[in-house]
Formats: structure tokens, C-alpha cells, sequence
């Protein structure tokens, strides 16, 4: 399946000046469901409320986030200052994910030459970052079947990484779907990844789209599940990665990687080279989104625990790259616990 999450519509918004069209991720699976989105102030909200989210989603969306700002700012008569404030409210939507800073840096510096060349440099962002992600799917991929001797090997996952939280193929979701291409896939364990459900309700949408053999399980059978020795290997997404390998990404990461350490199995992070942070040596400065906890003790707008419970509620959290076996990226596959860190790729 190869479904856009996010993309320029140039017939859409006020006065036919474009919009941004994004794929309302918070109503899959059961609606689909597409935002028009000619506004800063929107396209922050669609941020905020993970209409649009995974790390290289977030890319494109910042980067067309300057293009919608220099459009807002053209119909509204507002000055450079003004247009600038507008950019830097989409770049710090969310705080982990690098590639929405990136993605606006990308493009930002461009605005003295006119919306249209800021456009294409936006759009260019969408399609250089399906050939990463092709390129490095095919790298993890061989990675894998290089050191796992199995004729069809039982991969564990986290959270989304495929075409709706990037621009079409996936990262983590990529490497199945290379895997599953050649022939060499047995079957997928996607975890369901509370509390927004991004797994089964994302992932095992796009698993099923796709004809993928897989099982939906709670996050806390994934232990088990890589202990009783079900799957070969587990590899998810990023959302910021350090030069050490030290990598960000959903909550409930860190515990599949302790328990593939523990069983001896290969942990990979499947990411595009825009996911890395060489600024940042190691993790500990990585700023993790703390966000409402009403997200864990209210499902589906039922209430799960009593009233008095606070929910605790961070969004990501950083695996060490003592755990980290590989980290696959378009520039070639690092291996952190190795001491092969990202500045070998650099
Ligand atoms: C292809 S990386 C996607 C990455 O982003 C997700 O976070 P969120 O759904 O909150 O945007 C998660 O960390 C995924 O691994």
C-alpha cells in the first residue's frame, strides 16, 4: 500500500493558493479521511493532535509549513517578522523528532527567492526522502539476512513507520516491506503501541494492505515474545538520532531493545539520514514530548481510571546505543554497540 500522509494540493485553499493535504491519521483506520490545511495555525494543530506525525512526515510538514506561512503572509499583508514567527511556530509543533526542524531549515533559508523555488525545495523534501527510504531499507535488509540464518525470518515492531509516518515506502516498515519483497519474510509481531494505538491501528492497516503476515499484541508481550524466541530480530523508527546511536523514538522502544539484548537477537533503527543529530553527541539532551495524560487514562473517550489518577504520559523515550545493533540509513548501516557510531557514515 502506498498511501500519502502528506502532500502540496495546488487547486486546494482560500483563493486557490494551495494548501497542504494530509491523510487525518487520528481516524484511521476505520475513516478515511483528508485535511485541507492553508494555515500556519492549522497545520500546528494537525501536528499537535498527530493528524500528521512519524519523525519524516514531519519533515515534508515542516517544510511545507514555510510555504503556507509565506502564502498566509501574502494574503494577510504581513511583514518579514511576522511571516518568520509563523515558521517558527511549526517548527516547535513537537519537540523530538529532529526532522521537523529540519525540514523547515531546509527550506527556510530560500524565502528571499520567492514562494515557488521554496515550494519546490518542499517538495523535494517528499521525494528525497523516498529514495532514502528505499535505499535504506535495502541496506537493513541485507544487513539482516547477512547475519540471521533463516530462510524467512519473524520480525518484531513499534509504533508506525510506513508510509504514514513518511513519505511513502517506511523506514522500520520499509526493511519488512524489502524483506517481505524478497521473499524472506515469515511474519510480523506489531505491537500496538499505546496509547495512540499507532501499531494496530497503522501499522497493522498497512500490514494487512499489503498481504503481510502478522500478529497485533500488547506492548507488554513484546518481552515475551522476543524472550520464548517467536521473532529473529526487532527493528522500528526514529525520531532523533545522536552521533553515539543513542536513538529517540516511540515509548516502549527502549524495553524491546533490553529484551532483544537480553535474548540475543538483533535491535535495528530504521532511519533516514534526516533523522540523525550529529550536534548532539549522545541522547541525554534529547527532549522527550510530554503530552496530556488524559491520552492514557481516557480510551476512545471512555474514561479508564478514576478521576483522581493522573495520566504520565512521554511520548518517546532514548535507547542507549549499548543496545543498539544497527542503525540503517541511506548512507550505510552503522552499528553503535559495535562502537561504529553515525559519524562513521557522516
Ligand atoms: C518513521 S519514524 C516514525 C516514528 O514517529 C513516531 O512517533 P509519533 O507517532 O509520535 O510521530 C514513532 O516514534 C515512530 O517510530
Amino acid at each position: 500500500m502506498t498511501l500519502i500522509a502528506i502532500e502540496w494540493d495546488d487547486t486546494a485553499g482560500r483563493g486557490g493558493r494551495g494548501a497542504v493535504r494530509l491523510l487525518d491519521q487520528t481516524q484511521l483506520p476505520g475513516t478515511t479521511a483528508y485535511r485541507s490545511i492553508d494555515t500556519t495555525s492549522d497545520l500546528v494543530v494537525a501536528i499537535a493532535e498527530l493528524a500528521v506525525r512519524g519523525a519524516p512526515a514531519l519533515g515534508v510538514a515542516g517544510a511545507l509549513g514555510v510555504v503556507l506561512a509565506m502564502d498566509e503572509g501574502a494574503h494577510e499583508g504581513w511583514d518579514d517578522t511576522r511571516v518568520q514567527a509563523a515558521i517558527d511556530r511549526v517548527r516547535h509543533a513537537r519537540p523530538t523528532a529532529v526532522n521537523l526542524a529540519w525540514g523547515v531549515d531546509q527550506v527556510r533559508a530560500l524565502v528571499p527567492q520567492g514562494r515557488d523555488v521554496v515550494l519546490e525545495a518542499a517538495r523535494r523534501v517528499a521525494t528525497d526522502d523516498e529514495a532514502a527510504n528505499r535505499e535504506l531499507s535495502r541496506l537493513g535488509a541485507d544487513w539482516l539476512l547477512s547475519r540471521i540464518d533463516r530462510a524467512r525470518l519473524r520480525v518484531l515492531t513499534h509504533c508506525n513507520t510506513g508510509s504514514l509516518a513518511t513519505s511513502a515506502w517506511g523506514t522500520a516498515l520499509g526493511v519488512i516491506r524489502e524483506l517481505h519483497a524478497r521473499d524472506r519474510l515469515e511474519l510480523v509481531y506489531a505491537d500496538e503501541t499505546r496509547p495512540l494505538l499507532q501499531g494496530s491501528r497503522l501499522t497493522a492497516f498497512e500490514l494487512a494492505a499489503d498481504g503481510i503476515p502478522h500478529w497485533v499484541q500488547a506492548d507488554g508481550a513484546a518481552a515475551s515474545t522476543i524472550l520464548r524466541g517467536l521473532v529473529d530480530l526487532a527493528v522500528v523508527g526514529a525520531d532523533r538520532i545522536a552521533a553515539n546511536g543513542d536513538a529517540a523514538n516511540k515509548i516502549g522502544t527502549l524495553g524491546v531493545a533490553l529484551a532483544c539484548h537480553d535474548a540475543g537477537i538483533p535491535f535495528m533503527v530504521a532511519a533516514p539520514w534526516s533523522t540523525v543529530d550529529l550536534s548532539m553527541a549522545d541522547g541525554s539532551g534529547i527532549e522527550i514530548e510530554e503530552r496530556s495524560g488524559e491520552e492514557v487514562t481516557v480510551l476512545a473517550g471512555v474514561r479508564l481510571a478514576p478521576e483522581v489518577s493522573p495520566g504520565f504520559n512521554p511520548a518517546f523515550d532514548v535507547t542507549p546505543a549499548r543496545l543498539v545493533d544497527a542503525v540503517a540509513t541511506e548512507r550505510g548501516v552503522a552499528e553503535p554497540r559495535r562502537g561504529i557510531d553515525l559519524n562513521s557514515l557522516s
